[in-house]
């Protein structure tokens, strides 16, 4: 495989999961921790290994090294592996999305920023989404007729957090997640629920359905529910790993152990809240939204630069929806009709929030 990312949280999950099934890693990809790609590289022992930075290509312990954008793009071109797992996190996984599409790859896809802003322009067949959610939905499909899809919330770092104090948190609350260890990015996200409004865009993508929701709950055991029109509902209750979904994603089915299934006396109760749009201001423009996933691009772009504030000490948390409904609120007549519009919008966008 080709993996995109591999020093981050999905990356580190996909290792165990080569490592379990012995699966060859042809490509590593990552950022700036270069200490753990050493490690990476020692185990693995990829063809080609390619980093971010110019500056730090000596410190790779590999002969075949190389840094930037236009490389990711060339080391998907010209390998010879038919999966590419894209771990990479915001706008800048769309491109090497698309270049594995027009390379006939198949693609495990955790970056969910892809399908929110350029659903409408990817190709999904040879696509498998890596999400807890939209496993959780892929797992329960069955040949019955479906009324509706409900996807769960965690409700994030501050679900049960004085309202009034939410303004001052600071950025270590915020990154502490109540049950997942994920990146810094969704953890924000997963903070003011607009990764959950991402996950309603990526299963309206996957899915072709609009009839959708959210609620909490609480302990992330139960990842989706899918009510039929007969009347019934079934859910997916998995421990909190995205081994599962990770494994899947690649080798298609499973049948040996990824997880300790979930013990329900152990569990003993679940809890499950509405989104309060007091708590969560992001969620005043779920409807319209849903109602127009052209929107995708918007939103990501302005949340993009307004978390990247926010881990930077620019701004506090509540800001963050601020500058995101305020973008949604300027941009709201956009109508993309081409990849190449997606990226002078998510420019156009990144403009006007101050990047
Ligand atoms: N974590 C989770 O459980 C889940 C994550 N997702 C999605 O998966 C994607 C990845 O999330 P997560 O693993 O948490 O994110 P992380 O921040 O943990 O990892 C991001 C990875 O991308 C690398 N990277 C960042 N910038 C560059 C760059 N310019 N060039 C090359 N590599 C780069 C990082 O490298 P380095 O660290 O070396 O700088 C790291 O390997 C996101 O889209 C997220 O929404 C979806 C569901 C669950
Ligand atoms: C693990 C996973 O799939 C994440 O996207 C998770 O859903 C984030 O937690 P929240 O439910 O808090 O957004
Ligand atoms: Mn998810």
């Amino acid at each position: 495989m080709i993996l995109l990312g591999s020093t981050g949280s999905i990356g580190v999950n996909t290792l165990n999961i080569a490592r379990k099934f012995n699966l060859k890693v042809e490509v590593l990809v990552a950022g700036r921790n270069i200490e753990l790609l050493n490690q990476q590289i020692k185990e693995f022992k990829p063809k080609k290994v390619v980093i971010d930075r110019e500056q730090d290509v000596s410190l790779v312990n590999h002969n075949n090294v190389s840094f930037g954008e236009t490389a990711i793009l060339q080391a998907i071109e010209q390998s010879k592996t038919s999966t590419v797992v894209n771990a990479l996190v915001g706008f800048l996984g769309l491109k090497p999305t698309l270049k594995a599409i027009e390379c006939g790859k198949n693609i495990a896809l955790a970056n969910k920023e892809s399908l929110v802003v350029a659903g409408k322009f990817i190709d999904q067949t040879k696509l498998k989404p890596i999400d807890s959610e939209h496993f959780g939905l892929w797992y329960l499909l069955q040949n019955k007729k479906i009324d509706s899809m409900l996807i769960t919330a965690s409700g994030g770092s501050f679900r049960d957090y004085p309202l009034e104090k939410l303004q001052n948190v600071s950025i270590k609350e915020a990154l502490a997640h109540p049950n997942w260890s994920m990146g810094n990015k969704i953890t924000i996200d997963s903070a003011t629920m607009t990764n959950k409004m991402f996950e309603l865009m990526e299963a309206a993508w996957l899915f072709d359905i609009r009839k959708l929701d959210a609620i909490i709950e609480t302990k992330s055991l139960i990842h989706a529910f899918i009510n039929f029109t007969d009347g019934s509902t079934t859910a997916h209750i998995a421990n909190a790993s995205m081994q599962l979904p990770i494994a899947y994603a690649i080798l298609g089915a499973c049948d040996e152990q990824i997880l300790k299934p979930v013990d329900l006396v152990e569990v003993a109760n679940l809890e499950f809240k509405k989104i309060e749009t007091s708590r969560y201001p992001i969620w005043e423009i779920k409807d319209e939204i849903l109602n127009n996933l052209d929107l995708g691009v918007v939103l990501n772009a302005a949340n993009e630069v307004a978390v990247a504030k926010f881990l930077n000490s620019e701004i506090g948390f509540l800001d963050v929806s601020k500058i995101t409904l305020n973008a949604i609120n300027k941009f709201n007549n956009v109508k993309p009709t081409s990849i190449e519009e997606i990226f002078e919008i998510d420019k156009e966008v990144r403009n006007y929030c101050g990047a």
